[in-house]
């Protein structure tokens, strides 16, 4: 039975998983606070995708807990934790480029109950007014009828993350969300991400060091499957632990 500790939205405790002996992520904890922004870091192959892929369901773990607000997602399905509040978004943005800003985001409403009659007016008027309210926080509400084919890599990033947002998860994921981002984008994301963080968490990995100290609350460095390091930006910098690992002496 997990217990939901206020203090942490995310409690994740001797994760563990095996491919064929190899251990990608090796008995790792970390416990992520309600409005924080985690930051993710560590070498190639340390783990990081992995570790989001377990807490979203998309690869099952050998051992350990993920307990999110008291509930244990290793035994639920990716989308019943979709549907839980924890929403994931991978490295290529997956936005539907025939489609119009405004359509994406719709497509990505969440879907209610059946409606009828004069509550369907109601609904698609709620609708429009979120739709616009997520195109505001994501800088495309001049954008709304373009072709998501005609934004930059950088919009595209944004509108795939609206489409995370207009679901309201409490727990939001992204996996390198400012690769191949223009500085001046990068500056706006780090932006996006400390405006959101302001009614949920999220998690970040991240390679960019002059991003992560723009948004993380904390820092998690990964090596081999485990916590090398966590605390403030600071303290990881010049945790010689860490300096160790990314000079390679
Ligand atoms: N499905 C899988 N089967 C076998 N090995 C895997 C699988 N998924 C990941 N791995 C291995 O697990 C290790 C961790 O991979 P992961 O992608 O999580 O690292 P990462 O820290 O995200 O690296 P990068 O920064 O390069 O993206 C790697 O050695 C990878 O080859």
């Amino acid at each position: 039975m997990n217990v939901h500790n206020p203090n942490f939205l995310l409690m994740v405790e001797g994760l563990t998983v095996s491919f064929d002996g190899f251990k990608a992520v090796n008995d790792l904890s970390f416990y992520v606070e309600p409005n924080e922004c985690r930051v993710i870091i560590g070498p190639n192959g340390a783990g990081k995708t992995t570790v989001l892929d377990l807490i979203c369901g998309r690869t099952k773990a050998t051992s350990g807990s993920v307990n999110f607000k008291g509930r244990e997602l290793l035994s639920m399905r990716e989308d019943q934790i979709v549907h839980a509040g924890v929403g994931r978004k991978f490295q290529t943005p997956s936005v539907y480029e025939d489609l119009t800003v405004f359509e994406n985001l719709e497509l990505s409403y969440p879907k209610g109950h059946s409606v009828f009659g004069a509550l369907t007016f109601r609904r698609d008027d709620k609708v429009k007014t979120r739709i616009k309210e997520i195109a505001e926080t994501i800088f495309l509400e001049d954008l709304l009828n373009d072709k998501a084919a005609y934004l930059s890599h950088g919009q595209k990033q944004w509108l795939e993350i609206g489409m995370l947002l207009i679901q309201d998860p409490e727990l939001l994921m992204l996996d390198e969300p400012v690769a191949g981002m223009s500085v001046a984008e990068r500056k706006k994301t780090a932006e996006l991400l400390n405006r959101i963080i302001q009614d949920r968490s999220v998690i970040v990995i991240e390679h960019d060091m002059g991003f992560v100290a723009d948004i993380a609350t904390r820092v998690t460095v990964l090596h081999q499957g485990k916590t090398l390091s966590e605390g403030s930006m600071e303290r990881v910098q010049n945790d010689p632990k860490v300096i160790e690992v990314y000079l390679g002496h």
